[in-house]
């Protein structure tokens, strides 16, 4: 059985539903299918969750928010014209939107909100299932709370809870194709509760573990994943295999094209991840394994994500002072923030923290009690910092990879305002002015594929001649 998850614009319109609905019938393994919102048809185009959340913020506002819920109407309207569907279908899923987005009653504004982005994922789901059977297949919409999808009870951030799985491997069983929504779940006391953004990838994540899927298909709009964000450099190099370990750092420092929190599932139940083109579906797309042979190049991809900040603390003798650490992070935890990173030195630490978790009212209390409880020399706050990554399985074994990348960035007159190797030693991670992110990106990519490229063929042709 195959769990293979379709994003939001593989759905974007009837003309993308109709190539996703060929995919699913093109392979009698693919039972188990996870759906997003309609995403965007074009550049500028909102994506249907956008539009909910506007509808519900303005919903929660002024109490009517007509404007916005005809523009979600409009988008579903279409589709099922489009598709050839019923108008009964048209009327159906009409009648269902209208119940969420009406229902406040009871509901607080974090449950409404959610209540409302989930009819995105909910209402697709509900279409494809139709559209399948007007084709005559055995395809049958489910709902997550039927199925056992249990999550933590955290509004637009929910995690799976480990009761879900041993419920949801019954979809096994079930007969024909079917059709789930993705990005949300039901907490142990019934409440629906979404993932964070982007989290269908989750939900098709945590089907394949349950089911044991002999591979997770995630279809997208691009052939593969990247060795960096195709948005930034032209024609970059194909990915065709990565470690869970790379692919996990990478979506975390922006390869957007993947939840970082959807690997673990996946991981853990050791399912193979296949990231494939919805509209070029025989690309052989990049296949996310445990292991895969070592490469000639030792950087496997190159990434950079914003809204990040940093907390940096100097006093002499820091490195003496037991229990420092422990209680510079515990003022963080008092004001219920997790960090991102810590590097340090002898005298000093920096703590990156994610900068939309930072109030100013947060920074200023916690900078007080810093200077009061620790009596510390200096304490400074940076903000608008990018994170960027270089990440490969190879660099453990190479010398001067951060040489290389330093250089580059030097050349690049880029200035680094911290450098951290992760202690896994498959990343490297440089903080820098998120004004300087891009260039940054731009000039690693150069630096190890490019150049690197140049290099490795030089030392092949010196070799061969060498044979001769
Ligand atoms: N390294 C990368 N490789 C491929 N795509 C990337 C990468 N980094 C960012 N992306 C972006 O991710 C997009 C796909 O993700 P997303 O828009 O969430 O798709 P979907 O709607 O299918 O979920 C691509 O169109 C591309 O712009
Ligand atoms: N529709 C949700 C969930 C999702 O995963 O979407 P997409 O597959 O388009 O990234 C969102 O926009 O956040």
């Amino acid at each position: 059985m195959k769990v293979a998850k379709f994003g939001g614009t593989s759905l974007a319109n009837a003309e993308q539903i109709k190539k996703v609905c060929n995919i699913i019938r093109a392979d009698k393994d693919r039972r188990l299918v996870v759906v997003s919102a309609p995403g965007k048809r074009y550049k500028d185009d909102k994506k249907v969750t956008d539009l909910l959340i506007s509808y519900a913020e303005a919903f929660l506002k002024n109490g009517v928010a007509q404007q916005e819920k005809q523009a979600v109407f409009e988008r579903y309207q279409e589709i099922v014209q489009e598709l050839g569907l019923s108008s009964e279908v048209g009327q159906q899923i009409e009648a269902e939107l209208e119940e969420v987005l009406s229902n406040r009653a009871g509901l607080s504004s974090e449950r409404f909100v959610d209540a409302v982005k989930a009819a995105g994922e909910d209402n697709s789901a509900k279409v494809v299932a139709h559209y399948l059977r007007s084709l005559g297949e055995d395809a049958h919409y489910v709902n997550p709370r039927e199925a056992g999808m249990l999550v933590t009870d955290e509004a637009g951030n929910a995690h799976v809870l480990p009761a879900a799985y041993e419920k949801l491997k019954q979809l096994r069983d079930r007969q024909g194709i079917i059709i789930f929504p993705g990005f949300f779940g039901y907490s142990e006391a019934g409440e629906l509760v979404t993932f964070s953004r982007g989290g269908s990838d989750i939900t098709g994540s945590i089907l394949a573990a349950a089911v044991k899927a002999s591979v997770y298909e995630n279809f997208t709009d691009v052939d593969s994943v990247y060795v960096v964000n195709p948005n930034l450099v032209e024609n970059p190099v194909e990915i065709k295999v990565i470690t869970y370990r790379e692919m996990r750092e990478l979506s975390y420092s922006g390869f957007s094209v993947f939840h970082e929190e959807a690997l673990i599932p996946a991981y853990q139940a050791e399912i193979p991840v296949c990231i494939k083109n919805t509209n070029n579906p025989s690309a052989p797309g990049t296949m996310i394994v445990s292991e895969r042979e070592p490469s000639a190049n030792r950087v496997s991809g190159v990434a950079s994500d914003s809204g990040f900040c940093s907390i940096y603390v100097s006093k002499y003798l820091m490195n003496k002072e037991i229990g420092f650490g422990r209680k510079l992070l515990q003022i963080l935890e008092e004001e219920g923030l997790s960090y991102e990173h810590t590097p340090s030195g002898i005298d000093n630490i920096s703590v990156i923290l994610r900068e939309r978790d930072l109030t100013p009212a947060k920074e200023a209390r916690i900078v007080e009690r810093i200077k009061t409880e620790l009596q510390v020399d200096d304490i400074a706050v940076q903000h608008d910092l990018a994170l960027v990554m270089i990440v490969g399985e190879g660099m453990r074994q190479s010398v001067g990879t951060s040489a290389r990348a330093t250089a580059a960035l030097a050349a690049a007159e880029i200035n680094l305002d911290m450098i951290n190797q992760g202690s896994s030693e498959v990343s490297m991670m440089f903080g820098v002015k998120a004004s300087d992110a891009d260039r940054a990106v731009i000039a690693l990519y150069q630096a190890f594929f490019v150049q690197d490229e140049v290099e490795l063929a030089k030392q092949d042709r010196h070799m061969t001649s060498m044979m001769r």
